[in-house]
């Protein structure tokens, strides 16, 4: 059975204290729940509770055209919905159901805009908490996320550890690096500096579609890598009949549009439909202030009460999630003597190699629900001789080789 719901959880008090009234949660879920078959898929940045197709939508949903893991999660999937009872829920801050900074504040009956509360990965978590508890659902036999979603993940096992057996956390860190900040520093200027912006108080009115097309633009680079571009474009022009998205300026105009200029304007485009830049400055927020050790003395220290299992992925060709940091993690959660597999995944998609690659993304997270970190798809850096085994070098930089 599939459900696409919104749940009504009462009056939600953020972790900086502020509350909102009334608080909703869009949410769906896959499969029967039959008592300790419950995984909950934490989303990215951008993403929806619409995780897998579903028979009664056609796989289409408003505003995000198709299931974002539709090739993971769904029957028969690596997540088997026949299975296992998933939950997906749209996270606090976003645009996609969830009460967010686009939703009515019942004090004024105008959209919050930033007087939304600032949300933190820990009220994702809490909120996610709320939910599970609403659908009678104690005890997670595993919770499931990538990116940001993956750091979602962290967060429920230094928060509730004693609440989930299993773990997977895929293409993620325990913090950003510095590069990544500075260019999600970047993306959010780009959407404030928009005049539409107007202080985040633009509904009604025209939007900040510049600045948020610039700052998508931003990030869209993060999640490829200098191979999978130039595969997809390398210097070439669109051509002639290539619709530019602005006109150029007259020196421009002597110069090619290129197929990498195309393709992030129509990426833009097609972000700008649907997604709200408020949303976009308090989740990318959300996502930079995240610190796994926050609170605790380190990394190993925030995971210690855990007593699942772990599962990290993570891809070679990943730069704004790296190998190296999975590494680092998985080397914290050793020391704190979590169990645990780091699966190093050979790609050269960048870091959206977790959305756009399901047959390698698949089989380890399907063991790691049936048989936990002993599925034969699971390799670790660290096998059994204890010796450390090679990995592919990733591209550590954006500006370098
Ligand atoms: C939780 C979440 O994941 S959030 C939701 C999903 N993620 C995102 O939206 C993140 C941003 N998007 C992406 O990273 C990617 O587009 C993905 C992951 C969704 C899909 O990746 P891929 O399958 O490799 O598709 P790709 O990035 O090549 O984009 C293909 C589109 O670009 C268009 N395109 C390709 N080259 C060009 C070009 N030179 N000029 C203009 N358009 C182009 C294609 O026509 C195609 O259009 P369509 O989406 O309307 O069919
Ligand atoms: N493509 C992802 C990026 C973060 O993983 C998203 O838009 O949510």
């Amino acid at each position: 059975m599939t459900t696409k719901e919104t749940a009504s959880i009462g009056a939600f008090e953020f972790l900086s204290g502020e509350s909102v009234p009334n608080f909703e949660i869009a949410y769906e879920t896959y499969g029967d729940f039959t008592g300790d078959n419950a995984v909950l898929v934490c989303h990215a940045l951008t993403g929806s509770a619409h995780v897998a197709r579903r028979p009664d939508s056609g796989g289409q949903t408003a505003g995000q055209a198709r299931a974002w893991w539709g090739d993971v999660v769904g029957p028969g999937k690596a997540i088997d919905t026949t299975e296992y009872y998933v939950i997906c829920a749209n996270v606090p801050g976003s645009c996609y159901g969830t009460t967010g900074p686009a939703s009515e504040n019942p004090e004024t009956g105008e959209p919050y805009g930033t007087d939304y509360p600032p949300v933190t990965v820990g009220d994702w978590t809490r909120a996610q908490r709320r939910l599970l508890d609403a659908l009678g659902v104690g005890r997670l036999h595993a919770v499931i996320g990538g990116s940001v979603g993956g750091m979602n993940v962290l967060d429920w096992l230094r928060r509730f550890p004693d609440d989930v057996e299993r773990a997977g956390a895929v293409a993620t860190a325990a913090r950003l690096d510095a590069q990544c900040l500075a260019l999600d520093t970047i993306a959010r200027r780009a959407i404030t500096g928009d005049p539409n912006w107007n202080g985040g108080h633009y509904y009604g009115g025209p939007g900040p579609e510049e600045g948020l097309a610039r700052a998508r633009q931003i990030g869209h680079i993060m999640y490829l890598s200098k191979a999978s571009m130039g595969r997809k474009f390398g210097r070439r022009s669109a051509g002639r009949e290539a619709v530019r998205e602005e006109p150029p300026d007259p020196a421009a105009a002597f110069f090619p549009y290129r197929e990498v200029e195309s393709y992030l304007d129509y990426q833009a485009d097609k972000f700008t439909d649907r997604f709200d830049a408020n949303s976009y400055l308090y989740l990318t927020r959300a996502m930079d202030d995240f610190d796994l050790a926050a609170g605790y003395e380190s990394d190993a220290d925030a995971l210690a009460a855990f007593e699942g299992e772990l599962l990290l992925l993570s891809f070679t060709g990943d730069w704004h999630f790296t190998v190296d940091q999975a590494e680092s993690l998985a080397g914290a959660c050793r020391e704190a003597a979590v169990d645990i597999a780091h699966h190093v995944v050979e790609s050269d998609h960048g870091h959206d190699a977790f959305l756009v690659e399901p047959e390698k993304v698949g089989p380890p997270l399907s063991n790691l629900l049936e048989e936990g970190l002993a599925g034969r798809a699971i390799t670790d850096t660290v096998p059994e001789s204890d010796e450390q085994t090679e990995f592919a070098p990733v591209h550590t930089s954006l500006f370098s080789e």
